[in-house]
């Protein structure tokens, strides 16, 4: 044992060999998930777990790791965490690839580390981008929906129900070329389509798996398809509104993997009105868990594809990513920078 105390929120499912490991290195406190439902009763929980250690006269927490289901427990600030850093706990791990959900400038000036799991999702998200390209141009819903009322093709007059449309030769338009864009770039290229990118920087052109750099504006005047997978950041918060929707093709798709607060919500069921927009995927909303009522209008069913938040969840990402929530512990238990730190403390 380090002598050295971790909390964490829920545990492991996946990487079981090595969170035995860690168990059996430090002390590790659990807090039951299925025992707390929101943020408050989390923040309530870590609030009295902390007074209790401390009237026991035990060392304070050095770390806390939280597993799955971010939009219950969010956001991970000062209100929850406080007397956990108060205490002196220096790493926040938390399983995801996008960090929007921690409250990151407090966490730096508090002088604590916050680490996410950057890769782990890069497959699993990629290959569910790709899954909605598909569902969106090939207007996948309406196959499930007519199946289930027993609609056979011969049932459904062709010109009564939008027929899909084949990617190949078509131009994706992929908006944030990081790990998973890049990711995405490899598959639908081999799917025949043409790739275009925009980025605040352009990559390395090794990088750039045979997509093509171009302005915002060229890629929404160019894209037969966009695809969001940028972070969500105050810079990219609404970054497709009406003005954005007004520059693309009529007819375009639209698939979001990413942050639903990238894509003005309100502009885009506007666009899909107007016809502007043709289908969407969408695995993000804008006021997650709720939907936009527009697109749960029935004169869209056939128009949109919606995933509840869960194109990353595979078994092997999740697998990865505790590993690599792991990785980031036993480095700052090691007296090392963690690896998958987001931010560099002050000095
Ligand atoms: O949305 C999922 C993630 O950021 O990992």
């Amino acid at each position: 044992m380090s002598g050295r105390a971790v909390l964490t929120l829920g545990s492991a499912t996946f990487a079981m060999e090595a969170w035995e490991s860690i168990c059996r290195q430090h002390e590790v406190d659990i807090l039951p998930r299925e025992e707390l439902p929101d943020h408050t009763s989390v923040a309530n929980a870590i609030a009295e777990i902390v007074a209790a250690r401390a009237a026991a006269g035990k060392a304070p927490y050095v770390a806390f790791i939280w597993f799955f289901d971010t939009w219950k427990y969010g956001p991970f600030n000062e209100n929850m965490l406080g007397p956990l850093i108060r205490n002196g706990c220096r790493l926040v791990c938390g399983l995801g690839a996008g960090y929007d959900i921690a409250d990151i400038a407090y966490l730096t000036n508090q002088g604590t580390y916050y680490c996410n799991t950057p890769t782990a999702i890069t497959v699993s998200t990629a290959n569910g981008a790709l899954m909605l390209i598909l569902a969106a141009t090939r207007a996948a819903s309406q196959g499930e929906l007519l199946t289930r009322a027993g609609k056979w093709r011969g049932d459904v007059p062709a010109n009564t129900i939008p027929l899909g449309e084949d990617i190949q030769g078509m131009t994706l338009g992929i908006i944030g070329l990081g790990s998973i864009g890049k990711a995405l770039a490899v598959r639908a290229k081999a799917c025949g389509m043409n790739i275009i990118y925009y980025n605040r920087r352009r990559v390395a052109e090794s990088e750039e798996n045979g997509a093509t750099f171009v302005t915002f504006d060229e890629l929404l005047a160019k894209a037969d398809v966009i695809s969001v997978n940028c972070p969500l950041t105050p810079e990219t918060r609404h970054f497709l509104g009406p003005a954005e929707f007004s520059k693309m093709k009529t007819g375009v798709f639209i698939v979001n993997t990413a942050r639903g607060p990238i894509i003005d919500e309100e502009a885009l069921v506007q666009a899909l009105q107007s016809g502007k927009v043709s289908r969407v995927g969408l695995d993000v909303f804008e006021q997650e868990p709720d939907i936009h009522p527009g697109l749960l209008d029935p004169s869209m069913t056939y128009r949109v594809n919606f995933q509840p938040h869960m194109t990353g969840r595979t078994r092997q990402a999740f697998c990865d990513a505790e590993l690599q929530l792991f990785e980031s512990l036993e480095d700052f238990m090691n007296g090392k920078r963690p690896r998958y730190a987001v931010n560099t403390l002050p000095m």
